[in-house]
Order: structure tokens, then C-alpha cells, then sequence
């Protein structure tokens, strides 16, 4: 059925216009709804029968805003005349100004231009929980619509700067009053409107969107079959996690372990993590029990026999993945999704035993699985369209943020981000300072640099993968002993209080001196400072040294469709790495900076540094044809 848009208008017996904003599934303020608005009030404004004039929205919902794909517009064009003028014309002239009684009635949401037009009202009713907030900020705009001045004097300075500054929304039961315009911030709002953090956010926001649509998945008319119960198999940092993100959506749980002190573990770990909400005031203390009590820990299968998944998330060793493969597809309804969290092995691997392969899939989770929100899902050449659905299904659910992404090893996001700590291990050998390095990176917007990243991640999960990235990768591998020497001298990262850096309850984490002496060891040992001296090197060239490798094995990625566009890696660069938002995803960034110039500088630190920077074949082809790395190829993908 096609969507009606636009904007009616229907006067009653009584004398009161209901103008009604109709654009699905969200009432977006398009351009033609804007012009639409315009029209039904000066109409309402001229007309004598019209006495009182309520504006609501279609469908539930009053209005999600401005359009935003007019800012993607915007950015394609380079044309900012495309953005309507209507902050004054329509907003204060014809609404504020307006000498009827004019009431906006909110049902749903009302969200950033929405919640504006229903601030330029006289006076606002809202159904219970309708959300009402000004997200502008998480577009890299403000909001436009005079929503910066008007919130404060309904709400207050102090709540409405958390609600701007932090795009925090509230509930309609918190209720609000009018303000005014001024014409200087309209130009702002323009301004802001073609700034590459607000195309950057823009983008990130459709691509979030994009990653729904699956080809031959969502669009083949299946329909998610429901996910009641849960088993996780593991109950260490990764199950643990998993399992509360379950049972936060009313999921129930069986979680099994091998042994009664380790299930203790795993449960009282649950259990911490449902207390850390109601601590930060995530949870109602109500909400968590009710989670808890859903919960049930096991030690053998007897539970599995009505499970509608089965989550594995044991340490990474192929064979015991395989035998508990081999287990479960025995022990669970024929139905049931077999998932592994494994974050690098190959899932035809794991289910080589078995003869399951159309439902075995990979949910990779990241870590703390209860906060990230990023789920990457695996599919190998079998796995089934309904099981990849299902899953889908279970990742909104549970309110993550479902990839879709092909199988193999490191899947997309572990396999685009290994060079990021293998080129920070070289430049550490070539003689630059660590501590410098996370700086710079934390600089450029990366939440944590490549080395307290690894303290975090702990060093002993490094040592594990290592052998299985340098089967598959060969000369992209930069051999660096440096790990290998850290954990030597007891430092496992912050799980043990002590790496790169220094752990402390209650207080950030110090650099720590005495492992320069460990660094120089490595130095010493791979023996790559030309002429023995420490290369010099601006900051510039220590995100290009670190973060180019990255986007040169993106390009592997792109290369071999391990994603199904471009943006997919993005998000998950985006959600899975915490790359800064702001400079809208690894391929969003490089495309900005430009593949030929990355392209350039890798060939020539492979000349000077070897092999670990070779460009890939697709990033040479991308560079000489003059394509942006995110241009979709036409040819095969693996998805
Ligand atoms: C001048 C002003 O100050 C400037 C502004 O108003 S800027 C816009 C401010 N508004 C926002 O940031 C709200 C953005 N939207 C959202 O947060 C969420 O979409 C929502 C809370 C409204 C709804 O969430 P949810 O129900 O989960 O549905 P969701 O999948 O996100 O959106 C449904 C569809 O509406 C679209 N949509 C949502 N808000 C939109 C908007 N403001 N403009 C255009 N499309 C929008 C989505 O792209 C999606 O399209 P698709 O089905 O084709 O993928």
C-alpha cells in the first residue's frame, strides 16, 4: 500500500481545526510536510469557522522530527538551499503568533523539530509515556527550530541542557510551556547542517538503519520465530554478559557449566552485573529480581530439551567448541539455533562434527556483552535465511544492534582491527613512545588507545588468538615479541591490576615506567630502528601508521563481500570499536580522507617498513579509478 503523506486539516461542528502531520512511519518533517503545515494554518488563520486549532500527528505518533534524509540530501548536493526556511515563517509567525488557541496533542514520540512545533504551541496534551526529547545533538546539529531557546523556559536551564546536551528525552508526563524565537540561530542551525560531523552523524544514522535489510533474509517474506528460552553454555565474562542481556528483555535462561563452582561464578556474575544498573540507576531494583528469578544455572543438558537457542560462549578451543556442538545438537529440539561467540573461529570448523550446519550460525557478541550493543552475526555459506532472522529477531530484542556479516576468521570487525595493535607493536619496535601512541589515538577520538585497549582485553586473550590470525594472514603479521615479554613479567592487563598501565580501584590508569624496560627488550629483539636509532614522527603520521593498516584490511573485507555494504562496517567499526561517531565510521573516515592519499602513504611505508603495510589489491584499484572505497562493487559477495 503506497504511504500517505501530507498534512490535512478537518474543522468540527465546534469550531476546532485538527491539523494532522501524516508522513510514516515516523511523521518526519519533510519539505512537504513543512509547506503542507504552513498552507493548513494560514488556512485555519483566515478561515471565521475556525476558532481553535489542535495539531496532532497520524498513526500514534506525533512527529520524529526534521526529515533527515534532507541533511543526506544536503550533503550529497553540497546545496543547503534545500533545507526549508521555516523557523520563523511557520513557527512564530503562524503558530506562536497565532490568535487562535492552538494545542498540540502528543501521542508517541515528539522528537527534535516535533517537539519544537508542539513548544510553538500555546498549550500541549500528551498521552502517558510518550517520549518527549531534542536528539538534534546526536546529528551533529542543534536543534532549528527555536527548541533551544523555548525548552529552557518550560523545563528549566538545568533539565533543559541535559536534555540538549545529553539528547536525553523524557516522558510526556513531565509537561512544558511556550518561549520564543531569534533569527541568528536559524543560521547557525544551517551552518551546523553542512559541518562534517553533522554529515558524518547523518550517515552513521542511516547506516545503522541499512543494517536491517538483509538480501534473501528480510525480504523474502519469513517471519522471527519466537525466542522464549535461552541456553548459554559458559558462564565466564562473555556468558555472563550474554545472559543479562537475555534476561533484561524477559528471555528466560539456562545457564550451564561444567562444574558447581564455576556455574556459582557465573551466576553471582549476573547478578553483579543486574546490581551495576540498579547502582547507576539503570534498573529498578524490582526489574532485576524479576530478571534474576528468570534465570536458571544447570550442569548438564536436561533443560536444553525445549531451548529455542543455544548460545556457546566457552574459551576459544576448537575442539571443545566441536564436542559441545556435537552434544547439543543431540540434546536440543530439532528447531533450536545453534550460536557460537566465537570471536574468531571458523563456524563450518566448529560445526564439522555435526550434521546441523543450516542452523548453526555465530551471535559475536562484545565485551561487556550486556552494555555493547553490537551484535555481530556469522553466517557460513548454510546457515539457514530463517536462523539468520531469527537471530536478527532476538538482536533487536535484546536492544542490540544485529550485522550481518560472512564467515571468516576474525569475521569483520576483530579481522579489520588486527593490524590496529599490530602496528602500534611496530611503531613501539621503530622506537616510538606507547604512552604517546594511546594518546594520539584517544586524540584522533578512539575512546582508549591500542595499548590500553590491550590491558583491558588482557593480554593472555591476545596470546590465544595469535597463531590462528598468523595462519590465516601470513606477511600481514608484524611479529612482535612485546606481548609475549609483558605477560612474562606478570602483567595480564587490568584483570590483574597491572600492563602497559597501572590499575587502582577508584583511580584512572597510571602509565606505567618500569615497562619501558620490557619495551626496550622487544626493541632489541626485533631490531628494526633503522641504524638502531627511534624513528621520529609527527601525530599525524602515528594515526596514519595505525589506522591505515586498518582501513587497508577493510578493504580486504569489502574486497571479499564479508559485509554487505560498506556502511555495515561503519556501524560495526563504529559500535564494536567505538571509532568516533562523529567522523561516521572507518569507511565514512577513509572515504574522507581519501583513498588515493591512503593508498600513496601505505605504499610507501611498505617500501621503507615491509610488507605489514602493502596495499591491498582493492584500495590500489579504488585509488587509481578515483572510487570511494564505500562504492559498492557489482561482482559476487560471500552474503
Ligand atoms: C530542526 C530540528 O531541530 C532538526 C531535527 O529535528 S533533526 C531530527 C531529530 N530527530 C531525531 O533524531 C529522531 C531520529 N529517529 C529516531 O531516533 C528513531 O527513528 C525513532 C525514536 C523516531 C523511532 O525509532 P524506531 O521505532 O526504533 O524506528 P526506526 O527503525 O528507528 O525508524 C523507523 C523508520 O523511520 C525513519 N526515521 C526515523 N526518524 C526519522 C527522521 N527524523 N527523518 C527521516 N526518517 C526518519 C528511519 O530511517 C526508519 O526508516 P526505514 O524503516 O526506512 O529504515
Amino acid at each position: 500500500m503506497a504511504k500517505k503523506i501530507g498534512v490535512t486539516m478537518e474543522v468540527g461542528n465546534d469550531g476546532v481545526a485538527v491539523i494532522t502531520i501524516s508522513n510514516p512511519p515516523v511523521n518526519s518533517l519533510a519539505s512537504s510536510i513543512i509547506s503542507g503545515l504552513k498552507a493548513k494554518f494560514q488556512d485555519a488563520d483566515q478561515r471565521s469557522d475556525v476558532k481553535a486549532i489542535v495539531l496532532t500527528g497520524n498513526g500514534g505518533r506525533f512527529s520524529g522530527g526534521f526529515d533527515i534524509n534532507v541533511f543526506q540530501e544536503v550533503h550529497k548536493t553540497g546545496d543547503i538551499s534545500l533545507m526549508p526556511e521555516v523557523s520563523i515563517d511557520l513557527v512564530s509567525n503562524l503558530m506562536e503568533d497565532s490568535r487562535k488557541p492552538l494545542v498540540a496533542a502528543v501521542e508517541g514520540l515528539a522528537l527534535g523539530g516535533g517537539l519544537e512545533l508542539a513548544m510553538a504551541c500555546h498549550a500541549r496534551v500528551a498521552a502517558p509515556k510518550a517520549q518527549l526529547g531534542l536528539p538534534e545533538l546526536t546529528l551533529g546539529v542543534i536543534p532549528g527550530f527555536g527548541g533551544t531557546q523555548r525548552l529552557p523556559r518550560l523545563v528549566g536551564l538545568a533539565k533543559a541542557t541535559d536534555m540538549i546536551l545529553l539528547s536525553k528525552s523524557i516522558s510526556s508526563e513531565e509537561g512544558h510551556k511556550l518561549g520564543l524565537i531569534d533569527a541568528l540561530e536559524a543560521e547557525v542551525f544551517k551552518q551546523l547542517v553542512l559541518s562534517d560531523t553533522a554529515k558524518a552523524l547523518v550517515h552513521v544514522f542511516f547506516a545503522q538503519r541499512a543494517t536491517s535489510k538483509v538480501p534473501n533474509v528480510t525480504d523474502v517474506g519469513l517471519k522471527p520465530r519466537p525466542m522464549k528460552k535461552v541456553a548459554v553454555i559458559g558462564g565466564g565474562l562473555m556468558g555472563s554478559g550474554i545472559a543479562t542481556a537475555l534476561l533484561l528483555s524477559n528471555i528466560r535462561v539456562v545457564l550451564k557449566e561444567i562444574n558447581p563452582e564455576y556455574l556459582q561464578k557465573g551466576v553471582k556474575s549476573v547478578e553483579a552485573n543486574l546490581k551495576g544498573l540498579v547502582s547507576r540507576g539503570k534498573l529498578t531494583q524490582d526489574k532485576a529480581g524479576k530478571a534474576f528469578s528468570m534465570l536458571k544455572g544447570v550442569l548438564d543438558y536436561t533443560e536444553f530439551k525445549d531451548v529455542d537457542m543455544v548460545i556457546e560462549a566457552v574459551i576459544e578451543n576448537i575442539q571443545l567448541k566441536q564436542n559441545i556442538f556435537k552434544e547439543i545438537e543431540k540434546v536440543c529440539p530439532p528447531h533450536c539455533i545453534l550460536a557460537s561467540n566465537t570471536s574468531t573461529i571458523d563456524l563450518n570448523i566448529i560445526g564439522e562434527k555435526t550434521n546441523s550446519n543450516d542452523r548453526i550460525v555465530g551471535a559475536h557478541f562484545f565485551s561487556p556483552a550486556h552494555l555493547m550493543t553490537l551484535l555481530e552475526i556469522v553466517r557460513t555459506e548454510k546457515t539457514s535465511a530463517q536462523v539468520i532472522l531469527d537471530l536478527m529477531a532476538l538482536g533487536k530484542a535484546i536492544k542490540k544492534v544485529p550485522v550481518v556479516v560472512g564467515n571468516c576468521v576474525g569475521f569483520a570487525v576483530n579481522r579489520t582491527f588486527f593490524p590496529y595493535s599490530q602496528a602500534a607493536h611496530m611503531l613501539v619496535n621503530l622506537g616510538v613512545d606507547l604512552f604517546r601512541i594511546d594518546s594520539v589515538i584517544t586524540s584522533f577520538g578512539l575512546p582508549l588507545g591500542p595499548f590500553q585497549l590491550g590491558d583491558l582485553a588482557g593480554h593472555g586473550i591476545g596470546m590465544a588468538v595469535k597463531d590462528i590470525y598468523a595462519k590465516a594472514f601470513g606477511d600481514r603479521i608484524f611479529a612482535s615479541p612485546l606481548t609475549e615479554l609483558l605477560l612474562k613479567t606478570g602483567r595480564n592487563g587490568k584483570i590483574n591490576g597491572r600492563g602497559y598501565y597501572i590499575y587502582e580501584k577508584g583511580s584512572k590508569p597510571k602509565p606505567d615506567l618500569q615497562v619501558l624496560s620490557v619495551v626496550e627488550e622487544s626493541r632489541k629483539l626485533t631490531n628494526i630502528m633503522p641504524g638502531g636509532k627511534a624513528i621520529s614522527v609527527t601525530d599525524k603520521e602515528i594515526v596514519e601508521m595505525i589506522l591505515f593498516p586498518v582501513v587497508n584490511e577493510a578493504c580486504r573485507v569489502l574486497d571479499e563481500g564479508v559485509v554487505i555494504r560498506a556502511s555495515d562496517l561503519d556501524v560495526a567499526s563504529v559500535l564494536g570499536m567505538s571509532f568516533p561517531s562523529y567522523r561516521g565510521g572507518l569507511i565514512f573516515w577513509a572515504d574522507t580522507v581519501g583513498p588515493k592519499y591512503i593508498y600513496e602513504r601505505l605504499k610507501r611505508l611498505s617500501e621503507t617498513y615491509g610488507g605489514f603495510f602493502k596495499p591491498s589489491r582493492y584500495l590500489e584499484e579504488r585509488a587509481s579509478n578515483g572510487m570511494r572505497l564505500s562504492e559498492p562493487k557489482s561482482s559476487r559477495s560471500r552474503l
